[in-house]
């Protein structure tokens, strides 16, 4: 890979160990630096955009038309008032067009400024995704300057000294800070899946920097919403009298994050209510019941992950963000896997024996990607109502 920068260009990715890959700056001006990851969707680039688990990741899009039918206020965004709370930058293939679509209310481009999105466009991400996966994830900078003007070696020296997630807590920064119920936002379910009724039922959600559609996937079945700030502790979240407890996705290290959630989770699961837990909150609850959680070599990001439920045989086409797993050898007694992934057979669900407490790596929510997993939704609420 290239160590020039290309004459005219606006932007920069600065790896670690000096690569610089130069196109064009989209999005807002400055720089961001982060590990970077490729995402295999091909839609939904809003919906990943505001997905607060890329916090600290600059994310690469490998399908190469990104942008093409704008933003819109109307489709679901995972965070509200908060961009830093997820991808601080953005690489493509090509410079997005003008949007064209009827629902349109912008560019992404113009949307990426103003909510702080440092964007590269013009490189070659299929090369990059090539070296992503022979090296793994690349800590690096993101710079975007309308004049051109970049310091390449303080770029590289960012990169460098940049510690990367392992070890990092980013939920208490992702999470919301104060308890709130949940009252919006309830879709109507799609159809040909059976829908749970979840009655007068009550769930808190935890928030390690929840994706909004998980809250409007539980509304959808008329259950009442609270979500509490990362670090509550299992009695606040008890005192509530919850039926269920949903632990959420989010950035970071699970190690990390886990060293404050993990006491609580286990003193949740000694309290025998169903629990459900989703991405970080899937790694935090394995850690809970005595699994370990490791770095990927390769993450999963993308909407058409094949994972098989292992209980009933079917493979399910999934939305997948993370760069840690639980690592399935490490699995205890407790515990049955009722999920793998297809594509490299790590570890992407678990089940207690006795108790109705189970967890995915993938995302049912969706947003983006497919329903296949919606089902999951329906094994929790029924679970609360037995
Ligand atoms: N989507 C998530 O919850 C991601 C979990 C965790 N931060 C990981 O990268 O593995």
């Amino acid at each position: 890979m290239t160590t020039q920068i290309l004459s005219g260009a606006t932007g920069v990715l600065v790896l670690a160990d000096g690569t610089v890959l130069s196109g064009i700056g989209v999005g807002a001006t400055g720089s961001a630096v982060g590990e970077v990851v490729f995402n295999t969707a091909m839609s939904g680039y809003q919906e990943i955009l505001t997905d607060p688990s890329y916090m600290s990741q600059i994310l690469a899009f490998t399908f190469p038309h990104i942008g093409n039918v704008g933003v819109n206020l109307e489709d679901v965004e995972q965070i509200g008032e908060a961009p830093e709370r997820a991808a601080r930058g953005v690489i493509l293939r090509d410079v997005p067009t003008e949007p064209a679509n009827w629902r349109a209310t912008g560019s992404l481009d113009g949307w990426m400024a103003s909510r702080g999105v440092i964007g590269l466009a013009g490189v070659d991400t299929r090369a990059l995704t090539q070296l992503i996966r022979e090296k793994g994830a690349p800590h690096a900078v993101i710079a975007h300057d309308p004049e051109g003007r970049f310091d390449l070696e303080a770029l590289t020296a960012q990169a460098r000294d940049w510690k990367g997630l392992v070890g990092l807590d980013l939920a208490k920064d992702a999470s919301t800070t104060q308890a709130f119920e949940w009252t919006e936002g309830a879709w109507e379910w799609p159809t040909g899946y059976a829908k749970p009724e979840a009655g007068d039922k009550s769930v808190v959600v935890v928030d390690y920097g929840v994706k909004r559609n998980i809250l409007r996937a539980l509304a959808s079945t008329g259950v009442k919403i609270t979500v509490v700030p990362a670090s509550t502790t299992a009695e606040d979240i008890l005192a509530r009298n919850p039926d269920g407890v949903v632990l959420s996705n989010g950035p970071g290290d699970p190690a990390a994050t886990g060293e404050y959630a993990v006491p609580e989770i286990k003193k949740l699961l000694d309290s025998g209510k169903p629990l459900m837990g989703i991405c970080l909150g899937h790694q935090m609850l394995a850690i809970a019941l005595g699994a370990k959680t490791l770095k990927m070599e390769q993450g999963h990001h993308g909407a058409n992950h094949p994972v098989k439920d292992l209980t009933t045989g079917k493979v399910e086409i999934v939305s997948m963000n993370h760069e840690f797993s639980v690592d399935g050898a490490s699995l205890p007694e407790a515990v049955v896997e009722t999920h793998v992934s297809l594509f490299d057979g790590t570890n992407c669900g678990i089940a207690m024996k006795d108790r109705p407490v189970f967890s995915v790596q993938h995302h049912p929510e969706a947003s983006s990607g497919p329903t296949d997993s919606l089902y999951l939704f329906k094994r929790f609420v029924d679970s609360m109502r037995a």
